[in-house]
């Protein structure tokens, strides 16, 4: 791992010391994010902080990184989007629990989900002190056939257009490549439905499930208003209809932020979800690609620091 360090512009003018800080970067996440990081990494060597930056060369890589970095490193910190940081997630979720480093996040993916829902700062002067000496909250993942999660799990409508759309188109036109995935999936209208086992005791028929941690879906939209990224809890989005019309509903309504009220559409609160149905379907982790159908669905056995206002 190659490094370069940052230094303290005035270190005796602080309270406390600045993080040694793993600056894990994607470059192939988002799109012309190259200048943003440089001003992030230039204000954290103002703020005194101990920088080690490292490129990712493949996909797979932030994950050793996040699971193998020195205990001198205070926190690792993502500068990508939610793939890369579902990656450094699982990686440091597979460390021994004593004391592993916190997150933090460089918001340069293409949606930025996470760091949405966290509030992180995007303006280079305001994430620096964040990072280097800001303050910290517990967040609790999810589990999902043994990868871990913050965001969302899903099967069926959103796991078929992420499984398909294409990461090439992805990078020339952004989050739109999805919209065009998801007009093919509405035309072809193929008909699912899941069963669904709640907490062991309730059992639902669904033509499309997403699991969620976080509140927010693609980025602002509301998915699971009453979810909430710190509590110990699952939120499980039922889409309970299927065909071209509710899909359509389903879409205007997240698009209004009415998802909720729609007749449906259901969120149950849960600790494990059992998904089944299509056995080999495809399944979303964080907005990539992970596995297939049966799906076990739980909590993370422990809590994981994240640096967030
Ligand atoms: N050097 C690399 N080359 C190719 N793929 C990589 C590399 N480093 C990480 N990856 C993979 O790239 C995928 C996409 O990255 P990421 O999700 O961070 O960016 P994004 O898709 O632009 O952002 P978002 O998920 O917020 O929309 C991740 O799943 C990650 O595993």
């Amino acid at each position: 791992m190659t490094g370069t360090s940052g230094s303290a512009a005035d270190p005796e003018s602080r309270l406390s010391p600045a993080r040694r800080l793993l600056v894990i970067h994607n470059p192939t996440a988002g799109r012309r994010q190259r200048r943003h990081l440089a001003a992030v990494l230039s204000e954290l060597q103002k703020e005194g902080a101990e920088v080690r930056l490292w490129e990712t060369a493949s996909a797979g890589d932030a994950e050793r990184a996040a699971r193998e970095c020195g205990s001198d490193i205070d926190v690792v910190v993502v500068a990508g989007g939610d793939g890369t940081i579902n990656e450094a997630i699982n990686g440091l979720m597979a460390r021994e629990p004593s004391q592993p480093p916190a997150l933090g996040i460089i918001p340069t993916g293409t949606t930025n989900v996470l760091s949405r829902d966290l509030r992180i700062p995007r303006q280079a002067d305001a994430l620096a002190p964040l990072l280097a000496r800001g303050m910290m909250r517990d967040i609790h993942v999810g589990c999902a056939n043994g990868r871990y999660f913050t965001l969302m799990c899903g099967v069926g409508m959103d796991a078929h257009i992420v499984s398909r759309t294409s990461l090439r188109l992805k990078k020339k036109i952004g989050k739109l490549a999805y919209v065009m995935q998801g007009l093919r999936e509405f035309v072809a209208g193929v008909p699912r439905r899941y069963r669904v086992e709640i907490d062991g005791a309730e059992v639902v028929e669904a033509s499309s499930v997403i699991v969620a941690k976080s509140r927010l879906y693609g980025g602002e939209f509301q998915l699971a208003p009453r979810a909430d990224i710190g509590k110990p809890e699952l939120q499980v989005c039922l889409f309970l209809r299927g065909g071209r019309l509710s899909t359509l509903l389903y879409i205007i309504g997240m698009g209004l932020g009415h998802l909720d009220h729609l007749p449906g559409y259901r969120t149950v609160a849960a600790k494990a979800v059992r998904i089944t149905g299509h056995d080999g379907d495809p399944v979303q982790l964080d907005g990539d690609p992970s596995g297939c159908l049966p799906l076990e669905i739980g909590l993370g056995k422990r809590r994981l620091s994240v640096v967030a206002p």
